[in-house]
């Protein structure tokens, strides 16, 4: 009879089993089924394992000396607009394309702000495009399904990446930060760039580049900003929100020494030795300015043609927004660049209390009515404003004034009732230009009538039918000698040109016919556009249905009149009703109190003869 083989562990497996789970039982069955024992085999194991541990321990010290004495490296702000520039770059390089893990992003709702920027970018390229192609953007409009997907974006994963830029070896590595579990997944991620070598000039020229790629997207651009929460907190930061091409000072249609003065004011606020002048001088370097007037007369327009015009980036403010307080915006004119456009527009409209110091107080009693105070407002706390916003004129004036406030902007408020406004509010030194604007008088129709029908450079995109026709008698001689080709260049030119001069006379009468039905000083540069807009390349027929339209439009704005009294007068109607409302109940509560006070002063009422205005009167009369 053969003996069982004996357990190859001795005592010594709890030891081990508590070390290494599992182990007796795996010896076990591997000495039974092979008869090797494998706790012949422990200190081999564990000299293994301790190997491992140190080598693993080694490397990543002597990575970590390497990477801090002989490497340099840039470390990216995902909340900062580099690392767009950054993520745009490495989304064009080969190693990102080739990377099997990646980060793919589709649509602009995604957290991380490089979407935003590329998937705006993408859609923008993607509408030039469409309008360079001029049947194929014809084809789009005829069949709107036509239109290709959006492209998808595509970055590597977390990992460490390595690629060559100028004959180096630079790494980008990006992983996930665990310890910010806080933030969404999304943005806990970080990202540096390193290179062997002490200088880091080539990864500042790395960066560099990403800067320059990531700004020529944005040539006869302008950039609009708007604040908004950094992702994952609460503090305001302002964010791109889009770019726009550069609307020409000329497509403003405005009195021109109006516009002349305002542009030389500007030039000399932004010349680089005024500065230096307003601080020898002890005066804030700030200008502001006041567009006011009838709603569609081109203030926002101004805006931001002046911020195309000088080349700077326009930030839009927006003080009814619910999240606006003095130190959300405190903080956004603390981050302003040194040289911006500052837009607060429909400044009227913003809610913002007419009394300095007197910011109002919510009634207890209305509280008590859960409509009375919007969502988020304390009790008995001075509130900003009765109307929604949250911010009131004397904390606008404090960081419009204040040390935070950025010098070297410009401020730009609209409005459509300059007579609301607080006069602390547009005062010299806040306000240092009033532009006015106003509906369109004779001379402005005309010139937005030219706007719309002038043939103007651009407008037929070179490869299009209609250029190709304009082009084509030049095409007619190729073989003859050149000096008859020269001959038949000024021919074509000549002609073309006569040509526009004819077009512009024909337009130019167009538009004074135009003019003489559309009466002057009745209708907004927005109206007479979106009239003009029904009829684009109809100059005739906008002229034959004018006269319509003006009948039309009149007694529209009559019936927006009516309705506008009769919701004034229900509204004082209903005000007089809650006022009366009110007294009636102040009234009574005072007989209530009255029968309930003592026998002696009962006696004393009735006994004295005190006036009825006294007794109706005020509490002062009473004591
Ligand atoms: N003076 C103008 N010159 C050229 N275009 C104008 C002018 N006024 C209005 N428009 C056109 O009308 C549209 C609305 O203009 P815009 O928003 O600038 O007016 P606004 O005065 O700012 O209006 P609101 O007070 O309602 O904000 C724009 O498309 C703009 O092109």
């Amino acid at each position: 009879m053969t003996e069982e083989p004996a357990s190859p562990l001795g005592p010594q497996s709890a030891l081990i089993d508590a070390l290494f789970p599992g182990f007796s039982l795996l010896s076990t069955a591997l000495y039974t089924y092979t008869r090797i024992d494998l706790t012949l085999y422990i200190p081999l194991i564990l000299v293994v394992i301790g190997l491992a541990l140190a080598l693993k321990y080694l490397h990543s010290y002597v990575w970590e000396l390497i990477e801090s004495s002989f490497m340099s490296t840039a470390d990216i702000r995902v909340d900062d607009e580099i690392y767009s520039m950054v993520m745009a770059w490495v989304s064009k390089q080969g190693f990102a394309r080739r990377s099997r893990r990646f980060v793919v992003n589709a649509s602009l709702g995604s957290r991380s702000w490089y979407v935003m920027w590329e998937s705006r970018n993408k859609e923008e390229q993607e509408e030039e495009e469409g309008e360079d192609s001029d049947e194929g953007g014809l084809d789009l409009l005829a069949n709107p399904k036509k239109k290709p997907p959006k492209k998808l974006n595509y970055t590597p994963s977390f990992g460490t990446h390595y690629f060559w830029f100028k004959g180096r070896l630079v790494m980008f590595k990006r992983y996930e930060n665990r310890s910010q579990s806080y933030v969404p997944v999304s943005e806990r991620e970080e990202v540096t760039l390193s290179t062997f070598g002490r200088d880091p000039t080539v990864l500042k020229e790395l960066l560099t580049e990403c800067q320059t790629l990531f700004t020529r997207q944005d040539e006869n651009k302008t950039l609009i900003y708007r604040g908004a929460y950094k992702p994952g907190t609460t503090e305001p930061t302002w964010l791109r929100c889009m770019s726009r091409v550069s609307r020409p000072f000329s497509t403003v249609v405005l009195d021109e020494t109006i516009k002349k003065s305002l542009l030389e004011d500007m030039r000399d606020y932004l010349h680089p030795h005024t500065r230096r002048w307003y601080s020898n001088r002890g005066i804030p370097y700030r200008r502001g300015y006041l567009l006011y007037g009838p709603p569609g007369t081109g203030k926002s327009s101004l805006s931001f043609a002046i911020a195309g015009y000088f080349d700077l980036k326009i930030y839009i403010v927006s003080l009814n927004s619910t999240a606006m307080n003095e130190e959300n915006l405190g903080t956004l004119f603390s981050g302003l660049p040194k040289a911006c456009v500052v837009l607060l527009e429909d400044i009227d409209t913003a809610g913002l209390t007419h009394t300095r110091e007197k910011p109002e107080v919510i009634d207890m009693a209305a509280a008590a009515q859960p409509t009375a105070i919007p969502a988020g407002v304390t009790p008995g706390v001075p509130t900003a404003n009765s109307s929604g916003g949250r911010i009131s004129l004397s904390a606008l004036l404090n960081v419009l004034d204040g040390v935070a406030s950025q010098e070297g902007r410009i401020l730009i408020m609209t409005t459509n009732h300059i007579s609301k406004l607080d006069e602390a509010l547009i005062r010299p030194g806040r306000v240092d230009m009033r532009v006015p604007f106003s509906l369109a008088d004779t001379a402005m129709i005309i010139t937005i009538f030219r706007g719309i029908y002038a043939t103007l450079e651009g407008d037929y995109p070179a490869n299009s039918k209609k250029a190709k026709s304009v082009e084509s008698t030049s095409l007619l001689s190729e073989k003859s000698d050149a000096a008859q080709r020269a001959l038949q260049a000024k021919a074509v030119a000549d002609e073309k040109e006569r040509k526009a001069a004819v077009e512009e006379a024909r337009i130019a009468a167009l538009g004074e016919a135009f003019a003489k039905i559309i009466p002057s000083g009745e209708f907004s540069p927005a109206e007479i556009q979106g009239y003009l807009l029904k009829y684009k390349r109809l100059a005739e027929q906008a002229i034959t249905n004018a006269a319509a339209w003006v009948v039309e439009k009149r007694a529209e704005k009559l019936k927006q009149a009516e309705k506008e009294r009769e919701k004034e007068k229900k509204g004082k109607a209903d005000q007089e009703k809650a006022q009366k409302e009110k007294l009636k109940e102040k009234t009574e509560s005072k007989e209530g109190s009255e029968t309930m006070t003592s026998p002696t002063s009962a006696t004393s009422r009735s006994g004295t003869s005190t006036p009825s205005s006294e007794k109706e009167g005020d509490e002062v009369v009473v004591v």
